[in-house]
């Protein structure tokens, strides 16, 4: 769907030259979520203002759609933009205009009919739940409304990508998982392929089914969020998982354990990917004359299933806890026995 090689930005300032992307290569998939993740600096921004042609590249191919965008011209890429739809982390509305005429403007900028328009705009205020609000100014609304408002504009000339810049970093905590719901929602309605920037992974895990982790222009990792969060390579990225599965409390957390429970067996479980869930510890327990005690742990949910890690105490018979432990060997939970801080 998305097909980018080899790309780059260079700004010259009067001081310096500034290589914000450098020799980016990515595929994205249609239908996808895609999320790119980096700290200030990393050159987001500028990527995803590159895959409209708001910047214009130094080198390199985009290719959307089996369009290439960085050879079109003017008008074509007037046209080609109706295909992609942008929303910002400032919203960017036309604070003179109602919320149904700020939906209204690319319809009228593409020359569509009032009277469609009109039909057109009470969609998707409806698709974005704001129906009621067409009369209202962005000044009377909350910020996860502008947004909606941004998101319903977005989509208003049915495009097939939408691009999302920081879209919720200006959101409190509530709003913005409900404009990340409203996103899959919308992806999973329309088929829309999304690309989003964020630095923050809670976006990432929560919406995304790929990621990408930038720094200093380059992708320096990338794949299934899933594989991503278990298996982080860079330094970078075992930071920004930190963000969301940290634990500060993991070696006190253990060395109580460790203290406090001197019989059976302490075992870390590791569960991984969408078939995993904690029925496997009632399962043990009913299937074996086993006590399990759960101590410590955090599971969380991606988009490409539940992963996290459980420290449990198995306790009863040694013969017992021995079948126990290999029976989760024989799942697809990841076992370790007596784990060390
Ligand atoms: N118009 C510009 N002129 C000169 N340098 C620029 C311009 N836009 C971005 N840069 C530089 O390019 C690099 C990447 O910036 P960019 O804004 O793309 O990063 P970012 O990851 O989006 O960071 P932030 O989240 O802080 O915006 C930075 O060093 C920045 O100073």
């Amino acid at each position: 769907m998305i097909s980018i090689k080899e790309l780059s930005k260079v700004f010259h300032t009067k001081d310096q030259d500034v290589q914000a992307v450098d020799q980016l290569n990515l595929e994205i998939d249609k239908g996808e979520i895609y999320g790119v993740i980096g700290y200030s600096g990393a050159g987001k921004s500028t990527f995803i203002r590159l895959l409209n042609r708001l910047e214009d590249p130094t080198a390199g191919s985009i290719r959307i759609d089996n369009q290439d965008i960085t050879s079109l011209n003017k008008g074509k890429l007037r046209l080609a933009r109706q295909e992609i739809g942008m929303i910002f982390q400032h919203f960017n509305l036309l604070w003179s205009r109602t919320v149904h005429d700020n939906i209204a403007f690319p319809l009228e900028i593409a020359g569509m009919t009032k009277a469609k328009r009109d039909k057109r705009v009470e969609e998707l205020i409806d698709l974005v739940g704001l129906k009621g609000r067409g009369q209202s100014y962005p000044s009377q609304l909350s910020g996860g409304q502008k947004q909606r408002v941004g998101i319903a504009r977005a989509l208003a000339n049915n495009p097939k990508v939408l691009l999302c810049d920081e879209a919720t970093s200006a959101l409190d905590p509530e709003t913005t998982d409900s404009i990340l719901d409203l996103l899959v929602d919308i992806n999973e309605k329309l088929g829309l392929t999304i690309v989003l920037i964020t630095h923050e992974m809670h976006v990432i895990r929560k919406i995304c089914h790929q990621v990408a982790v930038m720094e200093s222009g380059r992708i320096v990792e990338q794949g299934d969020v899933l594989d991503v969060f278990l298996y982080p390579k860079e330094k970078v990225t075992k930071r920004f998982v930190d963000q969301v599965m940290g634990d500060p409390e993991r070696e006190h957390s253990l060395n109580l354990i460790n203290d406090t429970y001197k019989t059976g067996e302490i075992l870390q479980l590791h569960f991984i990917g969408e078939n995993t869930n904690q029925a496997l510890i009632s399962e043990i327990s009913r299937s074996f004359k086993v006590d399990v005690n759960i101590l410590h742990g955090k599971i969380t949910q991606t988009q490409k299933g539940a992963y996290g890690t459980l420290f449990v105490q198995f306790a009863g018979e040694e013969q017992e806890i021995k079948r126990a432990i290999e029976y989760c060997r024989s799942t697809s939970v990841e076992v370790e026995v007596s784990p060390h801080v």
